[in-house]
Order: structure tokens, then sequence, then C-alpha cells
């Protein structure tokens, strides 16, 4: 595609983003039926299992996790606040950078209580459930920045945001397919982040397959790339990666409640070549 058309793309993208609404996006996505730690199909503690295992395997260490596209949410680095001493949040909007800093801040006015969610993931680590206040403290002090990113951007981060040798490994969930206007943006965004990444470093990257469009926010439709597995697979080894492992959540009825038309969820564990 002409550089043009790749242009007018991306910032077409960037404008639907504008009305983006944390609050109402947390409430669409992070409560139940979608956020339901009792019931065993729902799909939230689906993503903590995936990536409580991807972080505790004994493979995956070092220092610097970053996670990429954060929005609103501290789930995906539950787990993994355990395992690196530094972890790096980012969004493209000031309005989810907000909203992380308060939780960070323990200010009152957090558009969702993380309790459930940090208690679910103590559970799975074996500890009683209230040691979630430990590993709110935890999550607290590892969590040292929260920056802005653009992943259509060779460079996603600023120049100095990460240490030469890049982060140990990278987190990102519902990011790419969600911001990319076709398949090549997905896949060139893929190896722009990639290249945050050290050799040998890991990405567990959560996505939606088979999503055309979601609700962002009240009347705040935004258009998603749909991906099959068979694409996420092509794009990971296009873009560097060598997948370790693929896992597919289908949704069932009770979990489409209308704010996007998303038929799965996929977890891929991948290394950089
Ligand atoms: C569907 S949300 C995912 C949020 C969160 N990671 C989750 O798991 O729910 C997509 C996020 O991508 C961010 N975003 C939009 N354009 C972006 C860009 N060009 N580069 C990086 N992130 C972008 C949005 O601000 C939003 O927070
Ligand atoms: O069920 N979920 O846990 C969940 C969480 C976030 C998102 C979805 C589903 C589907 N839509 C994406 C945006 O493309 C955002």
């Amino acid at each position: 595609m002409e550089e043009k058309g790749k242009e007018n793309g991306v910032a077409a993208m960037a404008a639907c983003y504008q009305g983006f609404d944390p609050a109402a996006y947390l409430q669409y996505n992070y409560t139940p039926p979608r956020a339901d730690f009792e019931r065993k199909d729902s799909i939230v503690p689906w993503k903590l299992a995936c990536l409580h295992r991807a972080f505790t395997e004994g493979d995956v260490g070092g220092e610097l996790l970053v996670d990429i596209g954060s929005g609103p949410t501290l789930y995906q680095v539950l787990s993994g606040c355990e395992v690196f001493n530094q972890v790096l949040l980012t969004d493209f909007l000031e309005v989810n950078r907000q909203e992380l800093r308060r939780w960070l801040r323990d200010e009152e006015e957090c558009n969702l209580d993380w309790t459930p969610y940090l208690q679910h993931v103590c559970k799975l680590e074996g500890r009683r459930p209230s040691a979630w206040t430990e590993k709110a403290a935890k999550l607290r002090q590892v969590i040292t920045d929260i920056l802005p990113i653009d992943v259509h951007r060779p460079q996603p981060l600023a120049p100095d945001a990460l240490p030469s040798a890049g982060a140990d490994c990278l987190v990102s969930c519902f990011c790419l397919e969600s911001v990319s206007p076709d398949l090549a943006a997905f896949t060139r965004a893929l190896g722009h982040i990639g290249r945050l990444l050290r050799t040998g470093g890991h990405l567990l990257l959560i996505g939606a397959l088979g999503e055309s469009y979601y609700f962002g926010g009240p009347g705040v439709k935004i258009p998603v790339v749909p991906l099959n597995e068979a694409q996420v697979c092509a794009s990971l080894k296009e873009s560097g990666f060598t997948l370790i492992r693929l896992e597919v959540y289908t949704l069932n009825q009770d979990m489409r409640v209308g704010v996007d038309d998303v038929t799965g969820v996929f977890f891929a564990k991948a290394r950089k070549d």
C-alpha cells in the first residue's frame, strides 16, 4: 500500500480513539459475565490462567516487563509483577494513563475495583486470597512508569524509554488488532513492538479472533482487524517470533453482551528469534 494510504488508515484509527471511555470500557469487558470468578466459562479467569502459567512455567525471566497498550487495565501484569523487578505500562491515550496512575496512587476515583482480580491471581499462586494486599503493594512497587506509546511507529516508545538491550518480556492484550486498519498494519505493528524486546525474550500476546468492531464507549464504535488463528501464527512468524504455544477460548452465547462481535480469544506465547 502507498505510504499515504498507510498513514491515512493509521490516522483514521487514532481519530476513532478520541472518544474512548475508560470507565465504559471497563464496565463492558471487566465486570460479570466476562469477568466472573465463579464461572468456569468466564473469559477473564481464562486469560488470568493463561498468563499465570506462562509467567511461572520457568522459561520467562529477567529484569524488565513492558505491557503494550495497557488501556485502563492492570490484570495483564498481576502474575508478571512477581517475576520482574520492573514493569512499564504504556498507552496511546492520556485518559488511560491517568486511570492507571489513579490506581497506582491508591486514589479513590478508580473506575474498577481490582481486588477480586488480585485475590483470584493470589489463589492461582497458591496464596491465601487475603494476600491480595501484598500483591497490590508489589504491583505499586514494580510499576515504575506509565508511558505514551504508538505501535504504528517503527520506534513505538520514546528513544530513552528502554535499556539498549530492550525489554526481557512483552505482554500485550487486545491492542494490535484493535488499533490497526488492516492485517498488514497489524503485522507491521507486531514487528515494531518486537524491536522493543531483546533476542530470546518472550512475548505474551492476547487478542480477539473474528472481531470486526467493538464499542470503546457509548456510541464509540471502533473497527477491528478480524483475525483467525492462522493469521496470528503467520504474523508472529513474519515478525521474527517463534511460537511456543497458542491457546484459544471460544465465547459461548452468555459472553456475547453486545459490546463487540468477538467470537474467540487467543493466547500466544512466543520467543523473539
Ligand atoms: C481494546 S484496548 C486494550 C486495553 C487492555 N490492554 C485490555 O487488555 O483490555 C486497546 C488499547 O490500545 C490503545 N491504542 C490505541 N491506539 C494505539 C496505538 N497506535 N498504539 C498503541 N496503543 C494504542 C487504546 O488507547 C486502548 O487502550
Ligand atoms: O472478554 N474479555 O475479557 C474482553 C476484554 C477486552 C476486549 C474484548 C474481550 C473483546 N474486544 C476487545 C477490543 O477489540 C477488548
